[in-house]
């Protein structure tokens, strides 16, 4: 059983939490707070984890807010293993420091840039590049939705060139002072985003370039993909493979899920943890080849679809599997995934 600890107990930190208490191979021994919120005191008084603080200064607002608290961040990390950062961007290069000087193994989420570690993660396309390394990357969210089914479509078309417009959530449910609300904004407004050249850390050679824009909405990204293939393939051998293919989802306009307001809704139906939809569901009517080129449509649920890729990473880092197959498969089962 290994010990893993959760730096930053936002979106991606609670439910990463959830995912590791959900495994039989992993356990949480610790998940960290700057600030007395509620999301502290549920996961204290609701979840059962130990909770740390990272600014050590403020031991007494948990106090007077009556929220125990086990001690400060780097007490935590002494017993782990593993911690997983989950600090905003601006943080998380400061904590490397303190993550080697404890001789503790870091997986670090998509806010980063690839050269804080100069390793990045995708359970599919990379899992063996992390194999018993000390510190990674799990990619943003949207990078995780084009690398799960770029790397589903390549070994069948032989992808010559991607092109795609990545249609950005403007923030979370929970940003209240993030916009934007009544624009949509390139954003950025320079060409490729981040997005591309991110997947290249962890699809090797591959040729792809994004475009991105911000909308007023809180759930789900949407892409718009364009593939040059050179291989001679049939629309239909593209579905079947994106079918197969765990953690993705072929779904059905026509069945009422043409919106990622109705997605988000499936997931409810689903009956997930926080109605999480940890798939990236592509629509079947878009999927199309036209000549040598195939066009797509997907979406992504921002909060939670690298959620599933940081239990793998764990995995990877402690040498606890060396066949990404089966540790997908083993964590898809614990959290109920298809
Ligand atoms: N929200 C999203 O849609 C996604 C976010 N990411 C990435 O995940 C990372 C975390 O993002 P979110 O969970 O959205 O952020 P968040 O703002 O929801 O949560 C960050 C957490 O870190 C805590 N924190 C702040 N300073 C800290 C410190 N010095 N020590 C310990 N904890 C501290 C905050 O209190 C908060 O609990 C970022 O790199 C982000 O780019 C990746 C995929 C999707
Ligand atoms: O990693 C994400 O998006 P991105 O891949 O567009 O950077 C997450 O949705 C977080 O984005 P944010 O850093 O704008 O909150």
């Amino acid at each position: 059983m290994k010990s893993v600890a959760i730096n930053g107990y936002g979106t991606i930190g609670k439910r990463v939490a959830d995912a590791v208490a959900a495994q039989d191979d992993m356990k949480v021994i610790g998940v960290s707070k700057t600030r007395p919120n509620y999301e502290a005191r549920t996961a204290v008084e609701e979840k059962g984890y130990d909770l740390y603080i990272g600014i050590p200064e403020r031991a007494n607002q948990f106090k007077e807010a009556g929220i125990e608290i086990a001690g400060t961040v780097e007490d935590m990390i002494q017993e782990a293993d593993v911690v997983v950062d989950c600090t905003p961007g601006t943080i998380g290069p400061q904590n490397l420091e303190m993550y080697k000087k404890a001789g503790v193994k870091a997986i670090y989420q998509g806010g980063e840039d690839h050269e804080l570690t100069g390793l990045s993660f995708n359970a599919i396309s990379n899992y063996d590049d992390s194999y018993g390394k000390d510190y990674t990357r799990v990619v943003s969210c949207n990078t995780t939705g084009l690398t799960r089914t770029l790397s589903t479509i390549d070994p069948i078309a032989d992808i010559k060139k991607v092109r795609a417009v990545m249609v950005r959530r403007g923030s979370d449910p929970s940003e209240v002072k993030k916009g934007p609300i009544n624009s949509i904004v390139p954003n950025p407004p320079k060409v490729p985003s981040h997005h591309g050249p991110d997947v290249k850390t962890v699809m090797e050679g591959i040729d792809v370039t994004t475009m991105a824009l911000l909308v007023p909405t809180t759930l789900m990204h949407q892409h718009n993909i364009m593939v040059e293939i050179n291989n001679e393939i049939e629309t239909q051998e593209i579905i079947d493979a994106l079918e197969k293919r765990s953690r993705v989802l072929v779904v059905d306009a026509g069945e009422g899920l043409g919106s990622t307001a109705e997605l988000m809704e499936y997931a409810k139906e689903l009956g997930r943890n926080r109605n999480d939809l940890y798939e990236i569901p592509v629509w079947r009517e878009s999927i199309n080849v036209v000549g040598n080129e195939l066009y797509y449509m997907q979406a992504v649920h921002q909060e939670s679809d690298v959620v599933p890729e940081n239990i793998d990473a764990i995995r990877a880092l402690l040498e606890m599997e060396s066949d990404n197959e089966k540790s997908i498969a083993k964590t898809n089962k614990a959290m109920g995934i298809l």
